[in-house]
């Protein structure tokens, strides 16, 4: 097995230690910067004996240690700052995102790709795109992430371990993300009897925000240990074929009577990448809010004039 992370920035040099340090794959980081990955990857190998793990792994400015990967995850490209939106990234990091994906699969012509690159629901349409792949090896990091933090922030509120909530957050990764309180659960119960409007509405404020939040304390970059920690739980899916519902960037054809657009919705991952699209029983408003998302989508995909 071999995954190849391209960007050694921070979601991409992060991603690449969480990954050698589960011992499961090879890994190859490339970047456009010569001398990043291949000193990030020296200076991570100097762990080995300490952390235990023996594959390879390899930094380059050259697609040539990606050759034959199973897995390509694309975290090139730029990252916002305080005061923009994610589709504002977009003009830079498509021409970024078109060349990666052309180099790497070239080499690589059996791989699935995850696309983290900004803004991501836009950014995994092109890959699909350009790649010419079936949807099932290609999607997008969005409501692990989203996820991860409403579970974050609902812990907290209710004196629970993380792992006792289970978020539902679709849609797009942006401004247009849909959480549903129906379908997150705190123990059991559902966050819609847990709480009245007012306070579901504060905790959805502060998830579809939740980027921007760390944005504004980091100045210079945006997120990236909650980021690469939810891209290696994708990977960890598609590697040990676990079979594991989550919530990703994908290409709908007809699923939620939607059609050519790449938004978030629950699938299940394993061995080949999206084995399933989950189809949820929502009511009239969850539907509609999930159609005005992928409206929005839809207008960014536009912009790509592809
Ligand atoms: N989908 C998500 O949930 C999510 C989460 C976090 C970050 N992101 C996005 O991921 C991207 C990366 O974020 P980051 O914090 O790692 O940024 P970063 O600036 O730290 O790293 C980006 C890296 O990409 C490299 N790069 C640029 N052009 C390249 C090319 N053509 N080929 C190879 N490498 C290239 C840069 O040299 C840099 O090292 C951003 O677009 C960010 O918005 C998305
Ligand atoms: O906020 C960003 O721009 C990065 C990423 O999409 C995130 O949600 O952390």
């Amino acid at each position: 097995m071999k995954i190849t992370v391209v960007g050694a920035g921070n979601v991409g040099a992060t991603l690449a230690q969480r990954l050698i340090e589960k011992d499961f794959a090879d890994v190859a980081l490339v970047d456009v910067v010569d001398g990043i990955p291949q000193g990030k990857t020296l200076d991570m190998r100097q762990s080995a004996n300490v952390i235990g793990f023996t594959h390879e792994l390899t930094g380059s400015d050259s697609y040539e240690v990606t050759a034959g990967s199973d897995i390509i995850v694309i975290t090139a490209g730029i990252a916002r700052k305080p005061g923009m939106t994610r589709d504002e990234l977009i003009g830079i990091n498509a021409k970024i995102v078109r060349e990666v994906v052309e180099k790497s699969l070239a080499l690589s012509p059996d791989a699935i790709f995850i696309i983290v690159t900004n803004p991501v629901d836009a950014m995994t349409y092109l890959a699909l795109k350009t790649s010419g792949l079936p949807r099932e090896r290609v999607f997008g990091l969005s409501g692990v992430l989203d996820g991860g933090r409403l579970a974050a922030f609902l812990a907290e509120e209710y004196g629970v371990s993380a792992a006792e909530v289970f978020p539902c957050v679709m849609g797009e990764h942006g401004s247009n993300m849909v959480v549903y309180p129906r379908f997150t659960t705190v123990q059991g119960k559902p966050m819609s009897d847990l709480m009245d409007k007012a306070k579901q509405q504060a905790f959805i404020d502060r998830c579809v925000n939740g980027g921007a939040e760390i944005v504004g304390y980091l100045k210079t970059g945006s997120a990236f240990y909650a980021p690469s920690a939810s891209v290696a739980y994708m990977i960890d899916a598609v590697v040990n074929d676990s079979g594991i519902q989550m919530n990703c960037a994908t290409y709908l054809s007809g699923e939620y009577g939607l059609s050519d657009v790449v938004i978030g919705v629950p699938v299940r991952l394993g061995s080949g990448g999206i084995q399933k699209v989950i189809e949820l029983a929502l009511n009239a408003d969850e539907k509609a809010a999930l159609e005005a998302s992928a409206d929005a989508v839809r207008k960014t995909i536009a912009a790509l004039n592809i």
